[in-house]
């Protein structure tokens, strides 16, 4: 590479805001507990890990894009690979000290970093500003769609200030010049064993991790008895509570009761539909908060099976609540959006939910016959891209 002046670019409007809003989506819907105390993240390796790898195509094109502008910023073209690749949301109390991103033995390969931003100071989040040491810029004011893109060494000590409200969302993605540190590999590879074996008909459907991967408490130790699990939490800060019909549900045991097949409840209110399980059930609302407002359907038309919630029933839900979700007040602190003039115009309505679980079926399986269709180019390629198919 040669000597760069500015070891650091800022792109404003990098990615549209429809790119944002969808991988805000596969966050929400997917995350797991993160690499700090109140930080969440959503990697390609866990989107696949789940059954949801058709979620990692909303990626492809802003991982090229992104390549590419590094490559040619710091004229490297042709050199670089992809690291690592994430959804990074931090929460009310995180923050980051003045680092650089290759700080650590292990992250020695790490060469580049680029974060990009998906949501909005003040809009959704306060606190949260980003700052180099020294040299300009000096300050980020974070902002959906804008991206910043810095070499990880010496050169960028950076820091991140503590978020005090909200839910600050990111793509952070690290490029590396050592081609045995490519994702792209590692993820084919997964890919492969994943896919190859998989019934396309139900191979968009969730299936969770282990639960302690969706098991956050502050102090990060683990125990059941404090915290909770991120689907429920995610769902209840939403509104929503889960019924599980089971009979012979084991409620203290967590791993069992996130494969169970559960229906929705807000209020009192149940929708006698079934999804396969809780992240089933969470991917629909989030995809319902995603496309609420735009659903093309004719709504009227649909007739919601919805069930007043008996006394039996509501003694079960509390019984859940009170094992996944033992402190209401800190979930609701953990996830807590800021309210916002959007959110507030989608209001409450099973129909559309009902709507939503077809649209969101009709989005995955599109997803889902797509990956099934581009895998054999990345296998021969040893590369994750953007395969122009005739549709
Ligand atoms: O989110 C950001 O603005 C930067 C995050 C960061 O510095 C890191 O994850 O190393
Ligand atoms: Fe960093």
């Amino acid at each position: 590479m040669s000597e760069v002046e500015a070891p650091r670019m800022f792109i404003p409007k990098l990615l549209s805001l429809k790119q944002c809003r969808e991988l805000e989506f596969v966050h929400k819907s997917s995350s797991t507990v993160g690499y700090r105390a109140n930080v969440f993240s959503t990697t390609l390796s866990h989107l696949i890990a789940t059954n949801s790898s058709h979620l990692i195509l909303p990626f492809i094109s802003i991982r090229e894009r992104l390549k590419e502008k590094l490559e040619e910023f710091f004229k490297c073209e042709y050199e670089l690979f992809v690291e690592f690749t994430a959804l990074i949301s931090w929460s009310k109390g995180a923050s980051i000290g003045w680092h650089t991103d290759d700080n650590r033995p292990y992250l020695k390969q790490r060469h580049f970093s680029a974060v990009c931003y998906l949501n909005t100071h003040s809009k959704d989040f306060s606190g949260g500003f980003f700052h180099f040491q020294d040299g300009e810029p000096n300050s980020i004011v974070p902002k959906a769609g804008d991206a910043l893109m810095y070499t990880a060494d010496q050169r960028n000590i950076h820091s991140v200030d503590e978020i005090t409200e909200g839910e600050r969302l990111t793509l952070a993605l690290w490029f590396s010049r050592d081609g045995s540190h490519d994702e792209d590999m590692k993820l084919i590879s997964l890919l492969s064993q994943h896919l190859l074996h998989m019934n396309i008909a139900d191979s968009h459907l969730p299936l969770p991790a282990s639960s302690n991967m969706y098991w956050f408490s502050q102090n990060q130790a683990s125990e059941n008895q404090f915290g909770f699990n991120i689907c429920w939490a995610r769902l209840h800060v939403l509104g929503y509570d889960i019924y599980i019909s089971h009979d012979s549900i084991c409620l203290s045991d967590v791993s069992e009761l996130l494969v169970k097949p559960v229906r929705l409840v807000r209020g009192n209110e149940l929708l006698d539909q079934e999804f396969v399980n809780i992240m089933h059930a969470l991917q629909v609302v989030h995809f319902y908060c995603w496309k609420g407002s735009t659903l093309q359907v004719n709504v009227s038309n649909i007739d919601p099976k919805v069930l007043k919630v008996t006394e039996e029933q509501r003694e079960k839900i509390i019984g859940l609540n009170s094992v996944l979700l033992n402190d209401d007040d800190f979930a609701s602190r953990v996830f807590y959006s800021m309210p916002s003039e959007e959110i507030g115009c989608i209001c409450f309505d099973w129909s559309r939910i009902v709507a939503a679980i077809a649209a969101w079926e009709d989005y995955a399986s599109k997803l889902t016959k797509k990956i099934h269709l581009q895998l054999p180019y990345w296998r021969q390629q040893e590369s994750i891209y953007s395969v122009q198919l005739d549709e």
